[in-house]
């Protein structure tokens, strides 16, 4: 196992110890995931907890099914209690940018409806500033070539996220992905803005003031709260 995954495998065992029995929990989606998944699914059935999970993706729905886990829809739960979820790049205020599987839209819905969220990583994926991954944002397919010439003109180098084969990927939501190349990311909540603005876009990768707290693999594994950061 390379370094970065064996992060990914420490962050995501960690994070099934937070889970308590009777907890409905939110399976985020990825290969730091599949981690915790895996791991879950190991309590689940040596300590016999009684876990609902409600997934984010079609991969991880099919990932929770092979383990015997209890899946909901987000619909059927009162609330979810924790949600344990992957990012593509986390900044040290723990705003984020996701969506690198593509799954973002269902992410954020699920995300929204936790009562808490925890983003488990690796350590190359923790910066500054966002902008080094670029920013998925979801569209509907009308109009979307117009709206990538419209990001184009807004100088974010803006390219449709393809499948090997060179089609265009389809979200669980049978919509686009437009990837942004921002390089730097300076003014996150105007970005957002300006994209929750522009019709078309279904939703995008930024996730502000959305995670409480976010667990970093490494040789010492650490736990970062959004309550004692700075500025929070
Ligand atoms: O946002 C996501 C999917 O839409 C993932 O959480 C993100 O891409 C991280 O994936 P990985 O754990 O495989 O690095």
């Amino acid at each position: 196992m390379d370094r970065i995954t064996e992060q990914k495998r420490q962050a995501g065992e960690y994070a099934a110890s937070l889970i308590t029995d009777g907890m409905i929990v939110g399976l985020g989606t990825g290969s730091t995931v599949k981690f915790f998944i895996e791991k879950l699914a190991e309590r689940i059935n040596r300590e016999g907890l009684d876990i609902v999970g409600v997934t984010t993706s079609r991969q991880t729905s099919s990932l929770a099914k092979g383990w015997g886990i209890k899946l909901k829809s987000v619909d059927e739960v009162p609330a979810i209690d924790l949600t344990i979820d992957g990012a593509d790049e986390v900044d040290t205020n723990l705003d984020g940018i996701k969506g690198g599987g593509a799954a973002l839209l269902f992410e954020k819905i699920v995300a929204l409806n936790s009562k808490r969220n925890i983003w488990i990583v690796d350590q190359s994926k923790y910066h500054d500033k966002l902008g080094q991954f670029p920013l998925p944002v979801e569209v509907v397919p009308y109009g979307s070539h117009q709206l990538l010439k419209r990001f184009e003109a807004a100088d974010m180098a803006p390219t449709f996220r393809r499948l090997p084969d060179g089609q265009r990927l389809t979200t669980d939501a049978g919509n686009y992905i437009i990837d942004l190349h921002l390089a730097v990311i300076e003014h996150p909540q105007a970005l957002a803005y300006y994209l929750e603005q522009t019709i078309g876009v279904v939703e995008h990768g930024l996730f502000l003031n959305v995670a409480d707290a976010v667990i970093i693999g490494g040789e010492k594994l650490v736990v970062i709260e959004r309550e004692n950061i700075e500025n929070h």
